[in-house]
């Protein structure tokens, strides 16, 4: 059996070979198969041992991960990063020979990535090795989708390549990447905190209130950094376990480049596209959660009765609604948000379902989106100036779209917050807030605390 299978492999190489031989190109070739069983810890830790770069994407509630080893090719995009993306994408699947019978969303060829959250803000050196937009197509991916598993390898191939080698090649890193083993966890311990200037910070924050009573703005969004420095290096895949584990309703990824590794377990999804189904979700306004069920509720009640945050919270609805508007069909919105529990703290919810018209795509509701009033404020151009202007951070890929795309039109992104950068034996931590006009900048520090706390917890915090 295993024999017919990669006499398969052999012959679908062979095919691309034949397909160049009078070009001087390169070839990419996407072949996709179901496997029995592969635990995607152990596949992430393999590809590190196997000296690849690694990305890892999974959506908690629906037991659906997608795992990268290597980069068989990256789309970077400078300036106009929605549609540089979405063309050097598009050129690359139309360009590719794609073997993949399944066709379930997140099999196949797939591109794992994200952005910075504003291109205009000058870039610092901590995140030098992310780009403005930067999406990887591993060499090899695992997808869990439903229980089933998929083991894709993309390659590219040149006209006086050997099929057999090159097959061989495959099998060897695919039994490789999908052998068990131990798993192994590594406990780091915090040396040193140091918050980045939590009073400077809490002056903005009271700055920005000004500038809304003045109705320079209606909303503020401003996020802060902590440092940490652990007693060894930190270890990715102990990391996303614990996150899974603690971490519920939530997406977890990480995304390495090198020694760096940008990692969170974010609640907050910007867009889902499935068979042109569209989901996104409003994600503000926030409370801690109670010690006991009655406190625990009491609180749920207040924050679903506070003005404040509901105010918050009615920003990024209003919002939603009106950037797809004329990219969907079919929008339901309910009117009342309800409570969206996390283990450390909870937020106020709404759903938004839609059905994306035939023309458009994912990259073309990023687009809308990106930021939100949950990341940036209302209106955007006002309350991104403010940021970029006043905020004492270089917020990289925090707070901007993260997720993935697969060659059917299908596709998921968050927004990267509860995340850091981990760079070997230290990290930035970052945790925003929205600011409205009755913010108390000692009530949005306490938030955001609690807001680090997802991550500080599976850093030894
Ligand atoms: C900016 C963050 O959270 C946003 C998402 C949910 C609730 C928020 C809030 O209540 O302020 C923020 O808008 C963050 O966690 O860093
Ligand atoms: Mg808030």
């Amino acid at each position: 059996m295993i024999e017919i299978k990669e006499k398969q492999l052999e012959h679908l190489l062979d095919s691309a070979i034949k397909e160049i031989q009078y070009h001087d190109e390169l070839q990419l070739v996407s072949i996709t198969k179901e496997i029995s069983y592969a635990n995607p810890f152990h596949f992430f830790d393999k590809a590190k041992a196997i000296g690849k770069d690694r990305t890892f994407w999974t959506s908690t509630g629906d037991q659906f991960y997608l795992v990268g080893a290597g980069n068989a090719y990256e789309i970077i995009a400078e300036d106009s990063r929605f549609e540089g993306t979405e063309e050097g994408w598009n050129n690359l699947i139309n360009e590719a020979i794609i073997h993949n019978k399944y066709k379930y969303p997140g099999t196949g060829i797939v591109a794992l990535g994200g952005m910075s959250f504003d291109p205009r803000k000058a870039p610092s050196d901590l995140w030098n090795k992310f780009k403005p937009s930067q999406f990887t197509i591993p060499e090899y991916m695992l997808t869990i989708r439903k229980n089933n598993f998929y083991f894709t390898a993309n390659v590219f191939v040149k006209k006086d390549d050997h099929s057999v080698q090159l097959a061989n090649d495959i099998k060897r890193h695919e039994n490789e990447l999908i052998s068990q083993m131990e798993t192994s966890l590594t406990a780091i311990n915090i040396k040193d905190k140091k918050e980045i200037e939590p009073d400077k910070w809490k002056e903005t924050v009271r700055y920005a209130t000004e500038e809304i009573s003045d109705h320079k703005a209606e909303k503020i969004v401003l996020a802060r950094e902590i440092r940490l420095k652990f007693d060894k290096q930190a270890d990715i895949g102990t990391i996303l376990n614990k996150l899974i584990d603690t971490q519920s309703n939530s997406y977890i990824f990480a995304f390495e480049k090198g020694e760096d590794c940008f990692v969170g377990a974010t609640p907050e999804r910007l867009v889902r596209v499935e068979n042109k189904r569209l989901l996104s979700t409003c994600l503000a306004g926030t409370a801690p959660r109670g010690k006991t069920k009655e406190e625990d509720e009491r609180i749920s009640h207040d924050l679903l009765n506070d003005e404040k945050n509901r105010q918050e919270h009615d920003f990024v609805v209003k919002m939603i609604n009106h950037s797809i508007k004329n990219h969907c069909t079919n929008i339901k919105i309910p009117d009342e948000p309800v409570i969206y529990p996390l283990k450390n703290l909870q937020h106020l919810y709404t759903p938004v379902t839609a059905k994306l018209k035939d023309r458009y795509s994912i990259f073309d509701i990023i687009k809308q989106l990106h930021p939100t009033p949950a990341l940036g404020g209302t209106p955007r151009t006002e309350s991104l100036a403010f940021i970029r202007e006043h905020e004492l951070l270089d917020r990289g890929w925090y707070g901007a779209p993260v997720g993935w795309l697969d060659s059917n039109q299908n596709g998921e992104f968050a927004v990267a917050i509860r995340s850091g950068l981990i760079q070997g034996d230290e990290a930035s931590l970052f945790a925003g807030c929205g600011v409205v006009k009755d913010s108390d900048p000692e009530a949005e520090y306490e938030e955001t605390n609690i807001k680090f706390l997802p991550m500080l917890s599976v850093l030894g915090g």
